[in-house]
């Protein structure tokens, strides 16, 4: 672990982080100016195996993606991008860029060699300078595959994963087809808004030409824990999310639900997972005059710990069996945790990592707000759609809220080192 201190040590003795570049004061910058080429050199270095602090990187390179298993950040700035170019090369060469700037940005430097200041002054600087001063900050940045990139135009058809299959229209649903699907999309977790904004404009920018933004998302207040270590936050609805997740420490079904291997079928995704996105919007103004009693009815659990109804503590087991005094069972038959609850769906777990979003208010008065959902699995087939096929027809909480859009991808392996790249299996 890496502590600020000893992070300032390091910098000190070579590492060029944003940060670093502010603290070098004026014969520093004259080194950095005349040395564009020894602060790409010293981007080689090993990044820290853990962040110990919000302000620390976490490693780019690896087995999987980070920001999947990563402990939830605080911030989200998820997009989805159009692909423009039809030329294949222009497309490799578009995700090898992608990496070398994502292995930069997650480490706390800036997107490109030259930087926002260091360049030429009659060339536009290869970074848009908004990060300058800030630390890492967790920022981990992950890439999907929708299932239009895998169409005739980059000859990928034969590579489409069984498991990229249409989800099929769920009812209730009424998704707005401008925010939904995506050729690629990139998720930016971070604990500081600024740097998840600031690495998906600079992907943007470096894509100007072979990719155009579809949509994106800003998110804050992650509504899911992925690690035991951390505290279970709150989503708008008031209630602590991410209790009965899939958590990191879960070895075993991390192992058998999360990941995809080469025998699912696609030998290019072994190590990837599914990402299901939603934009789910909420009531909120018709949920806040709805009682308390219905609301711990409408979710199974109580609304100050988070514990299942009829129990005390928040990870106290579910007993969907337990009557309370007159007879019924503490946990309604269409309770949302009892709906989605893997029991009644062959074992099937999700690794839930949503954002709350509120977009302003709809110019009626009424938020736009709501949870901005985030499912990685190993086969949606298996795992997201007969969840939400449960939740769709029977959850009292389709009273207040309303899905938007949609959004399934095929999130490849990772990065394993300064040589390869995002999706380098799917393309060679
Ligand atoms: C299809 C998957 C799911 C969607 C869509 C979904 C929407 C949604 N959920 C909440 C709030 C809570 N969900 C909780 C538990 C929970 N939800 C899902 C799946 C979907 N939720 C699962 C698999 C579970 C876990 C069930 C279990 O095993 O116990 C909870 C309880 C706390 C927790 O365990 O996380 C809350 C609260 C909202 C508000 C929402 C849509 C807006
Ligand atoms: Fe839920």
């Amino acid at each position: 672990m890496t502590s600020p201190d000893t992070q300032g040590a390091t910098e000190s003795a070579g590492r060029v982080s944003r940060r670093g570049l502010f603290g070098l004061g004026a014969a520093g910058a004259a080194v950095v100016g005349a040395g564009v080429v020894a602060a790409n050199t010293l981007f080689d270095e090993p990044p820290v195996a853990h962040a110990s602090s919000t302000s620390d990187p976490f490693p780019f390179y690896g087995e999987h993606q980070a920001g999947i298993v990563t402990p939830a950040q605080d911030r989200l700035h998820f997009v989805a991008f159009d692909v423009t170019t039809s030329e294949k090369a222009e497309l490799v060469d578009l995700l090898q860029e992608w990496t070398a700037a994502a292995a930069r940005l997650t480490q706390g430097r800036e997107a490109g060699a030259f930087g926002a200041v260091g360049g030429a002054a009659e060339a536009a600087p290869d970074d848009t300078g908004e990060a300058l001063g800030l630390p890492a900050s967790g920022l981990t940045l992950t890439i999907g595959f929708g299932a239009s990139l895998f169409d005739e135009r980059f000859g990928l058809a034969g590579k489409r994963p069984a498991a990229l299959a249409a989800l099929p229209k769920f009812p209730g649903e009424q998704l707005i087809p401008e925010i939904s699907g995506g050729d690629i999309c990139v998720q930016a977790c971070a604990h500081d808004p600024q740097v998840a904004v600031h690495a998906i404009r600079n992907l943007a920018r470096i894509g100007f030409g072979k990719v155009s933004v579809r949509w994106s998302q800003l998110g804050f207040g992650r509504t899911s824990s992925t690690s035991r270590a951390q505290a279970t936050p709150r989503n708008l609805m008031g209630f602590k999310d991410g209790t009965n997740n899939m958590k990191l420490e879960d070895a075993d079904l991390v192992r058998e639900q999360l990941w995809a291997t080469a025998q699912d079928g696609s030998a290019w995704m072994a190590g990837g997972s599914y990402l299901v996105t939603r934009k789910i919007r909420m009531m909120v103004e018709t949920w806040d005059r709805t009682s308390l009693a219905e609301q711990e009815q409408i979710f199974g659990r109580n609304k100050g710990e988070g514990a299942p109804l009829g129990k005390k503590a928040e990870f106290d087991l579910l007993d969907f069996a337990a009557k309370g005094a007159d007879g019924q069972p503490h946990i309604k038959d269409d309770a949302h945790v009892r709906l989605a609850h893997p029991s009644f769906h062959g074992n099937a777990h999700l690794l839930r990592r949503g954002y709350n979003f509120v977009d302003g208010s709809d110019g009626l008065g009424r938020l736009d707000a709501g949870l901005f959902f985030i499912a990685y699995q190993r086969d949606p087939r298996k795992q997201f759609v007969p969840v939400q096929l449960s939740l769709a027809k029977s959850d009292p909480l389709n009273e207040y809220i309303k899905h938007v859009s949609s959004g399934l991808f095929a999130c490849p392996p990772g990065v394993r080192d300064a040589g390869d790249y995002w999706g380098r299996p799917l393309f060679e």
